[in-house]
């Protein structure tokens, strides 16, 4: 049974807070051992990351076999069938179309005083994906890291994609293949995204560490991050449903129920206007939980982490998932266009009812690697700037400088840096002959 809640009720707010305050994914318990398993790696490298692997997916591997050999690679392609290879080329092509929008413009420019100013961009040089397999597998995952990095320019794409019990899904190589990845490890976990960034004797460390993942996978991206780039936390995933009672209830609960079987610890959440449409999407959720595949995982997760709210107003239901600041954020409302000015904190948003979040997981455009656990309030999901940086560029003239320089050097004297305030100087020394 989910929590139920109504805006109505005494210890409404309280409850809510409670809501807010669940720790799904950032427990001491999650960051202890992955502290140990990030320690492991950086002092025992390859002989560590084979070991956690043989432990925790239950695979056996050596250095030479770490990563997928070109043979293994073109084998697995072949399996993939014709249905399958189609659906994932239809979506490799409209996540490129709608990424290639996102690549940024330098800028140059002169101002007043004659100085050139402006920034460039460029690629970082090499980029670890991380694709999660744990529970699923995720050949759409595979698209959303590395076309957006090989639209940026990326040089070197490496995959890190657990394969438990050595069990791969060819859709996943194929994926890899069409992007232009140059390597898949079949690790993953902490030992993965430790072994990304520090390096071991197999593997090259790489610049920027992206993609999604359980809780050990996002508590280690938290701590690697400064000794290399990280997209942002995307763990274990999240819907919030906004309802007005216009609804399909068995869509509602279907859509609820998606993100719900991706992990025991995804958090699904209803908002709505309508308590009649809150116990009809209640019951639908029952009804589809007693036949879904994975109702253990979906079952689990609603049961513990998910909520229906019952509120009065769409704006109250607005300002409430503000707060959530959900992963996904589906409006199924008669007009989302209506209410999408009251939304401010979400990593991707579904308009109106026929717009299911799983289009988005798989052929919409936009990027499925998405902000969880709040951080929607400061970070977007994964883009092709994720993959690139900015470098600031500046050219005095002389002019310039006589114009701009003395400002400089009185700051410099104030902030009492001597040596700053006389490069400055030496130059409009010169200058004044
Ligand atoms: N936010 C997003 O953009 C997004 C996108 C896709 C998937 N996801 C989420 O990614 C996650 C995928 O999780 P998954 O488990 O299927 O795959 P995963 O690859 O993230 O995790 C599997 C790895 O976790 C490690 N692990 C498991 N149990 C452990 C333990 N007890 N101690 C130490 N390490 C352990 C193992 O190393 C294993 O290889 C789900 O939570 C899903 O919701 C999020
Ligand atoms: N919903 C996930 C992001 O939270 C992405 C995904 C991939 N495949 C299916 N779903
Ligand atoms: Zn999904």
């Amino acid at each position: 049974m989910p929590q139920v809640l109504n805006t109505r009720d005494a210890g409404f707010e309280a409850e809510f807070t409670h809501l807010l305050g669940m720790k799904r994914e950032d427990s001491p318990d999650v960051d202890a051992t992955v502290a140990g398993i990030i320690a492991d790696v950086r002092a025992r490298g390859d002989a560590a990351v084979i070991a956690l692997t043989e432990r925790f997916d239950r695979l056996a591997l050596t250095p030479e076999t770490l990563a997928f050999t070109p043979a293994e690679i073109e084998a697995h392609c072949a399996q993939v069938p014709e249905g399958e290879r189609v659906a994932l080329e239809l979506a490799a092509e409209r996540i490129r179309a709608y990424h290639e929008r996102q690549k940024p413009e330098d800028a140059r420019w002169e101002d007043a005083s004659g100085a050139s100013l402006g920034w460039r961009w460029s690629a970082v040089a090499a980029a670890g994906l991380y694709v999660p397999g744990g529970l699923a597998s995720y050949p759409s995952s595979v698209l959303m890291n590395a076309i957006p990095a090989k639209v940026a320019g990326v040089e070197r794409l490496v995959i890190a994609c657990p394969t438990p019990g050595g069990a791969v899904n060819p859709l996943v190589v194929l994926a890899a293949k069409i992007s232009g990845v140059d390597t898949i490890y079949r690790i993953g976990g902490a030992q993965a995204i430790a072994a990304l960034a520090y390096g071991t004797a197999t593997i090259a460390p790489v610049d920027k560490i992206t993609g999604p993942g359980n809780a050990f996978v996002a508590a280690a991206k938290r701590r690697v991050f400064g000794k290399v780039g990280i997209d942002m936390i995307a763990g274990p995933s999240e819907i919030l449903v906004i309802g007005d009672g216009t609804g399909d209830p068995d869509w509602i609960a279907l859509d609820l129920l998606s993100q719900a079987e991706h992990d025991q610890v995804a958090q699904s959440i209803l908002i709505t206007t309508s308590q009649a449409e809150a116990e009809a999407v209640m019951a639908a959720v029952d009804r589809h939980l007693a036949v879904l595949e994975r109702r253990e995982i979906a079952g689990a997760s609603w049961r513990d982490y998910g909520a229906v709210v019952v509120c009065e107003t769409l704006e109250q239901a607005a300002e409430l998932s503000n707060r959530v600041a959900p992963e996904h954020l589906e409006l199924c409302v008669d007009d989302p266009e209506a209410l999408l000015g009251a939304i401010r904190h979400a990593g991707a948003i579904f308009l109106g009812h026929w717009t299911p979040e799983a289009i988005g997981d798989y052929v919409g455009g936009p990027n499925h690697v998405l902000p969880t656990a709040r951080s929607a309030r400061f970070s977007s999901g994964l883009s092709v700037l994720d993959f690139m940086k900015r470098t600031t560029l500046a050219k005095m003239t002389p002019e310039a400088l006589r114009a701009i320089g003395p400002a400089a050097e009185t700051l410099a004297i104030s902030e009492s840096l001597q040596a700053h305030g006389l490069s400055v100087r030496a130059r409009l020394d010169k200058l004044n002959g």
